[in-house]
């Protein structure tokens, strides 16, 4: 055996391996600008599909591996062929280890290109200015509901959109001090939020101190003596941190949902959601017509909510979900509808419905 010839059967598979990632990228970078291409959106549907249709009995379907850790590999693998063959990078609130974060790479892959911004209103801006070719932001947590952040730029309608990640929320309360020494606990507002009966019965004597990212607090916790930070296990870890408090959120199913922004209108994957803003006249009986829609086109909604119009009084924006997709029959009819009922209506996506992740 010469040194170039592979040692064992694993370092062959090994090598058809590599030899495969290189015939996927070859083919994804022949498709790129040809009407056969898909976006990063339907690349993800079509790998759900793909571990969806398994037969019990195939070979792929080898019950030592998951469905969703083959669907984890493959998703891996479709994010290094991507960026291999394609630009594009993808803001998320940072910095690095925030939960934007950790969403981010759930979607887009360990290989995407990701960019971490100072606020959720700056990946807005850097996706409806072109900078990014998408972004993340988190848009509803099980605890108080949307958050408002985005909530405020959705309604400008500079960006669809085009996929959902939902993250169970572990929190860690972190520190380089003793429980004792903690006199001032940072983090997120919605993260103080979601551990507030652990911080009253743990730390009742505690200033709680709101910042921009639970990953910025967790920095500024390594410098500051006395205070502890509210982040996640790997912002601990990247940190140096001590875990004073693991998995310190009230409600053991803490999930949040994050928006995945970009241009894109996604194509039909048959397992579909759609979210809508509308604005109806201040007038008895408007937003109660509205909804009349959805029942009379048999649209069931799984969310809704209402948030202030800038610059109004008593004048409201809302926001509702459902399954289905833009294109389907009864989804284009309702839209129609509602769109010579209300005063406003924007279709802010049509999304495939996502699988919940974990932090
Ligand atoms: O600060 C972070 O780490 C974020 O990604 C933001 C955010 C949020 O605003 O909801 C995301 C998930 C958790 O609910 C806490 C904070």
């Amino acid at each position: 055996m010469t040194s170039a010839e592979p040692r064992d059967t694993i370092e062959s598979i090994d090598t058809q391996i590599l030899d495969l990632l290189s015939q996927r990228c070859q083919a994804l970078a022949k498709k790129a600008g040809t009407k056969t291409d898909s976006d990063w959106a339907n690349t993800l549907a079509s790998i759900d599909r793909l571990i969806g249709q398994q037969k019990p009995d195939t070979a792929s379907a080898d019950p030592t591996i998951s469905p969703d850790v083959q669907r984890s590999v493959l998703r891996h693998v479709a994010s290094a062929c991507w960026q291999a063959t394609r630009s594009g990078t993808f803001a998320f609130l940072g910095p690095p280890d925030s939960y934007s974060h950790l969403a981010a790479l759930a979607y887009f892959g360990e290989a995407a290109n990701l960019l971490p911004v100072p606020s959720i209103g700056a990946v807005f801006d850097a996706v409806s200015r072109g900078d990014c070719a998408g972004g993340i932001v988190p848009i509803e947590n099980s605890t108080d509901g949307r958050v408002v952040d985005t909530f405020g730029r959705l309604s400008e309608g500079e960006v669809s959109i085009t996929g959902e990640v939902q993250l169970a929320i572990h929190h860690q309360l972190l520190a380089m001090c003793d429980h004792e020494a903690i006199k001032e606990v940072h983090s997120k507002p919605q993260a103080i939020s979601q551990c507030r009966v652990w911080l009253a019965n743990h730390l009742p004597n505690a200033k709680l101190i709101e910042c921009s990212s639970t990953a910025a607090a967790a920095k500024l916790a390594v410098t500051q003596p006395g205070v502890a930070a509210i982040a996640s296990e790997a912002a601990g870890r990247r940190h140096g941190l001590r875990v004073i408090g693991a998995n310190i959120e009230d409600n053991r199913d803490n999930v949040t949902r994050f928006a995945v922004l970009g241009h894109d209108q996604p194509a039909a994957t048959g397992n579909d959601k759609t979210t809508l803003l509308f604005q109806v006249a201040h007038q008895p009986g408007t937003l109660a017509d509205a909804m009349g829609i959805f029942k009379e086109h048999e649209l069931n909604l799984t969310w809704i909510e209402s948030f202030p119009q800038p610059g109004t009084k008593n004048e409201y924006f809302f926001v509702v979900e459902f399954p289905g997709h833009r294109q389907d029959p009864a989804v284009a009819k309702a839209i129609e509808h509602l769109k010579s009922a209300t005063h406003h209506t924007d279709v802010l996506g049509s999304y495939c419905r996502p699988a919940r992740a974990e932090s």
